[in-house]
């Protein structure tokens, strides 16, 4: 099952005066996890939204709640995003002195553990905890605002990281600048979960949700169909296990 390729709308591209509207729209429009990306003004050059905002759009969707913090310091904030309804929780490992210790506490609090890593940063970041988690967030844009273009560096890295997984039970994630047209280069490489902002919710009114989300997962299938990255070559343990429901 892990081969399946999955499609996260990031809400940083919606219409925040309509926010429960637009979730409805892409869980009606068949996003599979729903990216809420909480910036804030330290960490990265932006300030998006937090805790209190992904508690109230919880009971809107029964989705996953991947939730990308580009936020320092980590620690005390996360029984925060835990108890708001988060599944998935994503830190960066260039946000704190203590990651092996982050990524335990999110555990700890019962959620799946997520690693970011920003484009600068060389994949041998997540080599000693690869065991303490369940997705690694490879930033395929300079992490902090949306709308910005896809950086064809990070396409190695991904290939390097489908690597180092091997059979764990591991996600592999990309963020930033993925639209219909470089999801193929990213799933090709070894991605299975693309989120995708500006892509999705071009139009804003909702109309063509379901036709941008069905054409990034299409584009990221026929990668994977085409061999570019088989991943059912891989051991039964990942191929069952890397799913997050
Ligand atoms: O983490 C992020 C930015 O820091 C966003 O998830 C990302 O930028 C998605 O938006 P877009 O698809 O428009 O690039
Ligand atoms: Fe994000």
């Amino acid at each position: 099952m892990s081969s399946e390729i999955l499609v996260a709308p990031s809400i940083l591209a919606a219409d925040f005066a309509r926010l429960g509207e637009e979730i409805a729209a892409i869980d009606a429009a068949g996003a599979d996890w729903i990216h809420c990306d909480v910036m804030d003004g330290h960490f990265v050059p932006n300030i998006s939204f937090g805790a209190d905002v992904i508690k109230a759009i919880r009971p809107l969707t029964k989705k996953v709640f991947d939730v990308h913090l580009m936020i320092a310091p980590i620690d005390p904030y996360l029984e925060a995003f835990a108890k708001a309804g988060a599944d998935v929780i994503t830190v960066h490992a260039e946000a704190g002195p203590h990651l092996d210790r982050s990524l335990q506490a999110i555990r700890a609090l019962g959620k799946k553990a997520g690693v970011g890593l920003c484009p600068a940063t060389p994949e041998s970041a997540i080599q000693y905890v690869l065991d303490r988690i369940d997705l690694v967030l490879v930033m395929t844009v300079n992490p902090g605002f949306g709308g910005q273009s896809f950086l064809e560096s990070q396409i190695e890295k991904i290939r390097r990281i489908r690597t180092m997984i091997g059979d764990r039970p591991i996600r592999l994630e990309v963020d930033g600048g993925i639209t219909r047209d470089n999801a193929a280069a990213v799933a090709g490489a070894g991605a299975d979960t693309l989120v995708a902002g500006s892509a999705v919710f071009r139009g804003r009114d909702g109309t063509e949700y379901a036709a941008n989300i069905a054409a990034i997962r299409l584009a990221a299938k026929t990668a994977r169909v085409a061999g570019l990255h088989d991943i059912s070559a891989q051991p039964t343990r990942a191929r069952e296990s890397a799913r997050i429901r």
